[in-house]
């Protein structure tokens, strides 16, 4: 049995930023990060644009402009002036070549049929000069960049409609186990509702991994094999739970070694979470999680969150943690570090009551795990303790 601190340092020297490229289309590429360097087709803006409701200027020395036309936001016709004279226009509207200010109308005093402006302006004012964010074929955004919301708007004023990211992993879950049925079906003597994938899918959805498939498996060692056996040849990361103990009937670890899956550890001295699998096969990394659900997302933040962070090339791979005051009690019963489930809310955390790694009612109001070491036994109120920030 491993350290937790072994442990999460083989996962981050065993999961490789992968290095394929895909092409979105621009609107569904929030998220990913940039596989090349795009660069602008257009100037943007693609016209000399005006930055203001008011009037466009020929300038001269006197305040006052003969109003000779109107350009709207949308038009294309480009009236000619010369010096004194001015156009009524509106903000966005393309500025005709020869005006060279614009007044903003607040300023203009107008007749209809000429105007004063209130006093001398600079050049240049008000306009936005076509291709002052970016100019035709310069880098609009470099290769590495992860798109946000407002790196999809840019890219599509540019009329960027595909963008080649890095691929995000394809991901699969296995759930294993005779017991397990579907919500929604009636529950039977001995059964349980299986909800291991569907909580790893909105973990994974919430970490914005939308390449997910679900996958079943009974307690059968051939049908394991088979089922593990492609999931890994078609996915670069698996996530099994369940199984991995050492029942007779269970039967993930045996699986594992029959496809010459290379175990990197197998149990961490931790809790929840102690039969925890890691391994690979060639690129596809394998975690097999506890069948116990709070065991099963425990883990899942703890170790896999580490992978998915190293696989997208990000640089802090780790959760937050920081350091908070309890207001709770709590007695360590064994040896074992200790995850707990905690709600955590400005600098003070509370444990909760029902720490058992086969429930989730607590981890459901959980925003914290409180990381308790081998060496502390006990945690009194208003000690310090440290603490997981999840992602939710
Ligand atoms: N003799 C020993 N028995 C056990 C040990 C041990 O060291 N020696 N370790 C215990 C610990 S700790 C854990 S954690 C569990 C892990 O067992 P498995 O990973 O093999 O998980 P299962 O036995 O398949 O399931 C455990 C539990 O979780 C429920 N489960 C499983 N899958 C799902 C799912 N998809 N959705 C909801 N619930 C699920 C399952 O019904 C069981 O109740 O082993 C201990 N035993
Ligand atoms: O390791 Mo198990 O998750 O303690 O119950």
């Amino acid at each position: 049995m491993i350290s937790i601190e072994e442990a999460i340092q083989l996962v981050k020297n065993n999961s490789k930023p992968l290095i394929k490229e895909t092409i979105k289309p621009t609107e569904r590429a929030n998220g990913y990060v940039l596989f090349k360097d795009v660069y602008s087709p257009i100037n943007m803006p693609p016209f000399r644009q005006s930055a203001m409701d008011g009037y466009a200027l020929c300038l001269h020395e006197s305040l006052k402009y003969k109003l000779i036309g109107e350009v709207k936001a949308g038009d294309s016709n480009q009236p000619i002036l010369k010096h004194g004279e001015a156009v009524r226009i509106f903000t966005g509207a393309p500025v005709p070549d020869s005006a060279n200010a614009i007044m903003m109308q607040e300023k203009v005093q107008s007749n209809g049929m000429s105007i004063t402006i209130e006093h001398q302006i600079s050049l240049g004012l008000n306009i936005r000069p076509s291709g002052e964010q970016v100019k035709q074929g310069d880098i609009a955004l470099k290769k590495g960049t992860k798109l946000t919301p407002a790196a999809i708007g840019y890219l599509i004023s540019l009329g960027i409609t595909q963008v080649s990211v890095y691929k995000k992993p394809n991901i699969a879950i296995v759930t294993t186990g005779n017991e397990l049925i579907d919500a929604g079906e009636t529950l039977t003597y001995g059964k349980i509702y299986e909800s291991n994938s569907k909580m790893l899918l909105s973990a994974l959805y919430s970490l914005k991994f939308y390449d997910v498939t679900i996958h079943k498996v009974e307690d059968n060692y051939f049908k394991t094999v088979e089922k593990l056996n492609s999931v890994i040849n078609d996915n670069d990361l698996v996530i099994i739970t369940g199984g991995i103990s050492v029942g007779d009937y269970d039967f993930v670890g045996k699986a594992l070694n029959e496809l010459k899956v290379e175990e990197l550890f197998y149990k961490v001295k931790q809790k929840p979470g102690k039969p925890l699998f890691f391994g690979k096969k060639e690129r596809t990394l394998v975690f097999a999680l506890p069948g116990n659900p709070a065991a099963a997302l425990s883990c899942f933040y703890v170790y896999v969150y580490i992978a998915l962070q190293n696989i997208m090339n990000r640089k802090i791979m780790e959760l937050p943690r920081v350091n908070a005051k309890s207001i709770s009690n709590f007695e360590k019963r064994g040896d074992r570090p200790q995850f707990l489930k905690a709600i955590h809310n400005e600098g003070e955390v509370e444990i909760l009551e029902g720490q058992n790694s086969s429930m989730l009612q607590t981890f459901a109001i959980s925003n914290a795990l409180v990381f308790v070491p081998e060496n502390i036994s006990s945690i009194k109120a208003n000690d310090l303790v440290n603490t997981v920030l999840l992602p939710i």
